[in-house]
């Protein structure tokens, strides 16, 4: 995998808690204060309200905050304590495995920065050969499925693992296998799930705004993730950060129905409905046959913010961090 630490949460097994300490509200993949350095934003809204600027620079400094570009020695400090509270679940592979026993293990896997590293081209996320392999193999033994803000044909390009279950658009577009413990049985029925697909037409017009507004900034990109949208500024110089998001809101603020999210280095945007990578864990478990089951051990990796909505309804969650 591409971090150097998994960290384990385990908040509802019999696991120590004072080791396994289970925040659901994690900000971003290392919540600890003082690790970035805040950079105030510019007053110079030129197209925006009070209000939406307000919301812009909340936003930016949460991006800033998952997002971090150094590291000094006080956020290293606080990182070192961060890890004596969420063990390395590698040294605990044998409770892993305890907790485990007489239950099916389901492994839900996050794409960017789990499976591949960040890089700066979100084109270019290839997954290495051997983590090909490494999910290849977990997917014989227990249902995998891909989870990821990408959109599912992209991811699936990515991935090139026909046996696995794939969740694009952070979980707005899923193809399960038909109720049931198709799993077990090797069935390749599947069925689609896409609660947001009222809103198509609305995110491919989105799109072409959001398209059309960004290109005066050098390094922008727009990525079509089908029901939503990422901004990326990962390769756009900070000082136009603000500018950036504000042309981003100045679209989105024409669309009441979207709303707007951050992850590393990208704003998305995304349909206001109540649907999240959360649910698309529990609809695929539910596919699989497992839902409110006592005899499943669902097992969520995963590095970003989105993953958090995840993290809320599973027992087990290995947080990756680079
Ligand atoms: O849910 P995920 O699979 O983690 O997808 C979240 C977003 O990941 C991608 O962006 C991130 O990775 C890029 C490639 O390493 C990087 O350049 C970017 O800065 C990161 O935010 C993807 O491009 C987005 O569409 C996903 O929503």
């Amino acid at each position: 995998m591409t971090n150097q630490n998994v960290i384990m949460s385990d908040p509802r097994s019999g696991f120590d808690s004072s080791l396994l300490s289970f925040s659901p509200a994690v900000p971003g993949p290392l919540p600890q204060p003082g690790r970035f350095i805040a950079v105030p934003a510019k007053k110079s809204f030129k197209n925006i309200d009070s209000a939406d600027a307000a919301r812009i620079t909340a936003l930016l400094d949460s991006m800033r905050a998952s997002s971090p570009t150094r590291r000094s020695s006080e956020t290293h400090e606080n990182l070192k304590s961060w890890i004596v509270r969420h063990p390395s679940a590698l040294d605990m592979f044998d409770e892993i495995i305890a907790l485990s026993k007489g239950k099916q293990i389901v492994v839900f896997l996050d794409y960017d920065g789990t499976l591949s590293p960040i890089v700066d081209d979100p084109e270019k996320a290839f997954m290495t050969t051997e983590m090909r392999e490494a999910v290849r193999d977990t997917a014989k033994y227990f249902p995998t499925a891909i989870v990821s803000g990408r959109c599912r044909a992209k991811v699936f390009n990515f991935v090139k693992l026909s046996e696995l279950y794939y969740a694009g658009s952070h979980g707005m577009d899923i193809k399960a296998p038909v109720k049931g413990r198709n799993y077990k049985k090797g069935s390749n029925q599947s069925v689609l799930c896409q609660p947001a697909k009222d809103f198509l037409p609305m995110i491919a017009k989105v799109y072409k705004s959001l398209v059309e507004k960004t290109k005066s900034i050098p390094g922008a990109k727009v990525e079509n993730n089908k029901f939503c949208l990422s901004v990326h500024f990962r390769r756009v110089e900070e000082k136009r950060w603000t500018e950036l998001a504000e042309q981003v809101k100045s679209v989105t603020k024409e669309y009441p129905k979207l709303r707007l999210t951050q992850g590393r280095k990208v704003l998305e945007i995304r349909p206001s409905i109540k649907w999240n990578k959360g649910n698309a864990l529990e609809f695929l478990l539910e596919s699989l046959g497992y839902a409110n089951s006592n005899d499943v051990l669902p097992i969520y990796i995963g590095d970003d913010r989105t993953d958090e909505d995840a993290f809320k309804v599973l027992s087990i969650v290995l947080i990756f961090f680079n």
